[in-house]
């Protein structure tokens, strides 16, 4: 009887360790220091009881421990670590690219196809395939083509704001550019026009934001796919709602059918993707493979973008001096009152305009941090003077905390202040590593390009066609929407436009 107990009392005691002693003494025993732990979830307590989000428990963390290059923390009871030094992060991105391939979230075919075909969800040789098949349609020759099709929709923008009805009482800018966005991503992708404007809102926008939505099951979701990636490949948990996988599915296999039976010949990105199937045959380069190409444009292209179109107007429109000065330097370029369509080789000549959008990235980075994770074992320099230094270990998540850097007044002087000359002239004004709103690196963000011009489209029609104005139903200063996958403002972004001439 004694001897039973003895022995239950040792598995319990032993239990103990291995589940809460030993598993949250991995930093420690390596001379790195990290914030205090709860027993069962580590450092991330307040994000699994919602109290706060994973980027602000990142941000706080960030200006703790702001005398170290890097921090340790628990992702829940997985060891892993938070860059700070700048010069670390430009490595890890660019330099030792190969330790740190993927971006530490695994999906797979139970998590839904059409996501699990997605080159930011893809690891190893299989990203690398997917990456090297995406390319080609980012190219400057491309850019070249869809820069005229964004323009139109640009210009139906500018119609709907005509309509006082829709005007009056201001306008929310983060609905508006969804309208936008959606309108540019269903033309240059499928050659489709999804009539965004034409409603208050439409399917197309609505099952694309029921992915991102953070009600609770989705939230639930996307937490375990991230932090408890085994036990969400067990209980097939999807990535996405099944309703918009299956809407999108349908549009895509609708788009693709129309255009074999009817021969239509379009240069978009259905016609990119079409082409490499002939080529690579639909062994190699399956329909799933296709759909999920597509959906990835559609859907990575879409809330991001019009989010930080958003924000741009939205600061054209607190910065009269700025809006002024952005106005001249696009009428400059295109001829005062002339209101039709500018080529794509004009924008590189329009250099106040990129770092106007440059400075909105950086004081709103949507995206609030990067996850990478280790791939290759990786010495980290000591943590403290005389410290030893540390092996990372394949396996363990790397966070890059954007929002932080972009804050970090190490980084930029008066941070929080909008000032988009500290983005004129040399890029080594900027030190590497501090600034990366689209990442940096290969697998830096594919669709920058075609974000970049589809914002500057906008901006360029809006701009020569109305003052825009803050309206008093903006909440200022701005607060953000820490909860969200993407950060947005709470309470929206209210804008008055106000027709010129
Ligand atoms: C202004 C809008 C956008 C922002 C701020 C943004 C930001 C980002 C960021 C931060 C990453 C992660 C980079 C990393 O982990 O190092 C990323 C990856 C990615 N983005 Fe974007 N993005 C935007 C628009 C787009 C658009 C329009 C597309 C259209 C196709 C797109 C497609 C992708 C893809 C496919 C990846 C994964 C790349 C890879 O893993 O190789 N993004 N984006």
């Amino acid at each position: 009887m004694w001897i039973l107990v003895g022995l239950l009392c040792g598995i319990i005691t032993l239990s103990w360790y291995l589940l809460f002693i030993k598993k949250f003494s991995y930093w420690k025993e390596r001379g790195v220091l990290h914030p205090p732990i709860s027993k069962l979830f580590g450092n991330l307590k307040q994000t699994v009881f919602f109290q706060k989000s994973e980027g602000e428990l990142y941000h706080e963390m960030y200006r703790k421990y702001s005398q170290f290059p890097y921090v340790g923390f628990y992702r829940i009871r997985k060891p892993a670590i938070l860059l700070r030094d700048p010069e670390l992060i430009k490595d890890v991105l660019t330099s030792n690219f190969s330790s740190f391939s993927d971006n530490g979230i695994d999906i797979d075919g139970s998590n839904g196809p059409i996501m699990a075909n997605n080159t930011f969800f893809t690891n190893g040789t299989e990203w690398k395939k997917n990456r090297s098949q995406v390319t080609p349609s980012f190219t400057t020759k491309q850019m070249k083509l869809y820069f005229p099709l964004m323009q139109i929709v640009a210009k139906r923008l500018v119609r709907y704001l005509e309509d006082s009805r829709i005007s009056s009482g201001g306008i929310e800018a983060q609905e508006l550019c969804e309208k936008y966005t959606m309108d540019v991503v269903g033309t240059c992708v499928l050659g489709l026009d999804a009539k965004s404007f034409d409603s208050s809102t439409t399917d197309y926008i609505r099952f694309a934001k029921q992915i991102f939505s953070t009600d609770l099951v989705t939230t639930i979701n996307f937490m375990l796919l991230s932090i408890a990636p085994r036990i969400a490949h067990l209980l097939k948990i999807p990535i996405i709602p099944k309703s918009s996988a299956n809407y999108y599915k349908t549009i895509i296999d609708e788009a693709i059918k129309y255009r074999n039976d009817n021969n239509v010949i379009r240069d978009d990105f259905l016609k990119t993707m079409i082409d490499l199937q002939e080529k690579l045959g639909s062994d190699n380069f399956t329909s799933d493979k296709l759909s999920g190409h597509i959906f990835s444009f559609l859907i990575d292209g879409f809330i991001t973008t019009s989010l930080v179109l958003a924000f741009v107007l939205y600061e054209i429109a607190a910065n009269i001096d700025f809006q002024e000065k952005l106005r001249s330097e696009i009428e400059n370029k295109m001829g005062e009152g002339e209101k039709s369509i500018m080529d794509y080789e004009s924008l590189h000549d329009l250099t106040f305009f990129n770092s106007l959008i440059n400075e909105t990235l950086r004081l709103h980075p949507i995206i609030t941090f990067l996850t990478k994770r280790c791939t290759k074992e990786y010495v980290l320099p000591p943590m403290i003077t005389n410290g030893k230094s540390v092996v990372l270990q394949p396996g363990i998540p790397v966070i890059i905390p954007t929002f932080s850097l972009h804050y970090d007044s190490a980084n930029f002087s008066n941070p929080t202040k909008f000032d988009p000359h500290r983005f004129d002239g040399k890029d080594d004004k900027i030190k590497k590593g501090s600034y990366v709103p689209f990442g940096e690196g290969p697998r830096m963000c594919i669709g920058q390009k075609f974000a970049l011009a589809q914002i500057k489209a906008a901006v360029i029609h809006i701009i020569l066609n109305y003052d825009i104005r803050v309206n008093d139903k903006t909440k200022t200063p701005l607060e953000y929407n820490w909860q969200e996958l993407f950060l947005s403002a709470k309470g929206g972004l209210w804008l008055d436009f106000i027709k010129r001439h």
